[in-house]
């Protein structure tokens, strides 16, 4: 029996999950939920999967919670940073699932770690903004980071154990997104709505929108280096419009193995829990034929997302976690109408090159450097509403 928390209930992976959980009702223990400003659907996640421990992000919607759990009056209800911390490292959970959006997974992630907790990883950020420091407290607390992105998932479904040196390189697939086919003309008028339409995916807004930017690519191309120890120059990008190959690896000996499903998150999050068995769960195979799966290169001066979220990564040190705090604030600043969509990649890249990355940091820095990150992007985001 796995026995789980999940960082993030009431979102689209949350969401998932827990579906997941409902379909293996004797393999996976829900124990411990944290959501953020969702409290209506957390009292109903409460009353159907009765977890011992709940967390909100406000206060106020956790004193309401209490107040509503009637006959569930016995389920411990608490709030904000320290809620979700107590969530992430909850006595009895063997594996916490990080279902965060943004870099407010870290914390949680880093004490459930020392806490002992296997870590099933949705929440790239974590990885993006502390690769290295999280990577090597999971090796020193003996426990697993386990992909739940498709395209990390497929890698590691492939890999299968294989020894990373027999490794060429790593193809992640990326779908291009609303806007692959749209000429520099049409970039500049993108819609929050247009941007919020993924052509195969339903998720959340924040990662749905770097998935338009190509930074959702970005972002995974740091995971995959921090999950697989593998080289930058061993991680390619291949727009893949139809999203049913979730990615790739190249051998050594030039074999390549891809793995394939429908665009369901409901796969990589069972496997995730399962592993190494194979189930059958509610998610449906692929109809044969398949036909038409395409590639092409990506569009590296339409989307520049991508070859800064390299720069970063080679840059190393802190530069990832300045990268990706600057992409959520310019993010946050297009779904609110602030900035145009094109400013997203000018607002990342200014600040990163206003950064000199430090090396080997302790999350205290990297949570600074964050922060710094954030006030430089919205002071950038400021000045280009002036404009
Ligand atoms: N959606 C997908 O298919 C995929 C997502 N991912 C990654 O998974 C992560 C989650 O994505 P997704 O589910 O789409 O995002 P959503 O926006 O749908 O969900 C985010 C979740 O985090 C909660 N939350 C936000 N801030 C806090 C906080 N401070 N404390 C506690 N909970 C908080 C939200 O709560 P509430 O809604 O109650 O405010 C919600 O439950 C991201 O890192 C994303 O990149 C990776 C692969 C695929
Ligand atoms: C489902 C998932 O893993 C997402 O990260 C997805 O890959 C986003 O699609 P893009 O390929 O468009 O970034
Ligand atoms: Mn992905």
């Amino acid at each position: 029996m796995k026995k789980i928390a999940i960082l993030g209930s009431t979102g689209s992976i949350g969401r998932k999950t827990l579906q997941v959980a409902d379909n293996f009702p004797a393999e996976i223990q829900v124990l411990a939920l944290a959501a953020g400003r969702n409290r209506e659907l957390l009292l109903e996640q409460v009353k159907r999967y009765k977890p011992r421990l709940i967390s909100v992000h406000r206060e106020e919607d956790a004193r309401w919670l209490r107040d509503k759990l009637g006959e569930y009056r016995e389920v411990e209800v608490l709030s904000g940073r320290e809620g979700l911390l107590a969530v992430a490292i909850f006595p009895g959970t063997d594996t916490v699932l990080t279902a965060i959006s943004g870099a407010a997974g870290l914390e949680p992630t880093i004490n459930a770690i020392r806490a002992g907790k296997h870590i099933a990883l949705a929440n790239k950020e974590t990885l993006v903004a502390a690769g290295e420091l999280v990577t090597g407290l999971a090796r020193q607390y003996g426990v697993s980071i386990i992909p739940v992105d498709s395209e990390h998932s497929a890698v590691w479904q492939c890999l299968n154990g294989e020894d990373i040196a027999s490794v060429a390189r790593i193809i992640l697939t990326a779908s291009g997104g609303p806007f692959r086919n749209f000429s520099p003309g049409q970039m500049a008028g993108i819609s929050p709505a247009m941007a919020l339409k993924h052509p195969n995916w339903q998720m959340g807004a924040k990662i749905t929108v770097d998935s338009a930017t190509l930074m959702n690519k970005g972002l995974e191309v740091i995971e995959a280096r921090w999950l697989f120890d593998v080289d930058y120059d061993k991680i390619d990008v291949v727009i893949h419009p139809q999203s049913i190959i979730h990615s790739m690896v190249e051998f050594v000996d030039g074999s390549v193995l891809a793995q394939m499903g429908v665009p369901d998150m409901a796969l990589p999050i069972q496997y995730a829990l399962l592993h190494p068995r194979r189930v059958d769960g509610s998610v449906p195979g692929l109809q044969w034929p398949v036909r038409d799966l395409t590639f092409e290169e990506p569009d590296r001066e339409r989307f520049p997302s991508l070859a800064l979220a390299y720069e970063a990564g080679r840059a190393g040190g802190t530069m990832p976690a300045v990268m990706n705090a600057a992409n959520e604030v310019a993010v946050a600043a297009f779904l609110a109408g602030k900035i145009c969509f094109t400013a997203i990649p000018e607002i990342v890249a200014t600040v990163m090159h206003g950064h000199s990355p430090q090396q080997y940091c302790s999350l205290e820095e990297i949570l600074d450097v964050d922060s710094r990150a954030r006030r430089k992007a919205a002071g950038l985001v400021d000045l280009w509403r002036a404009r």
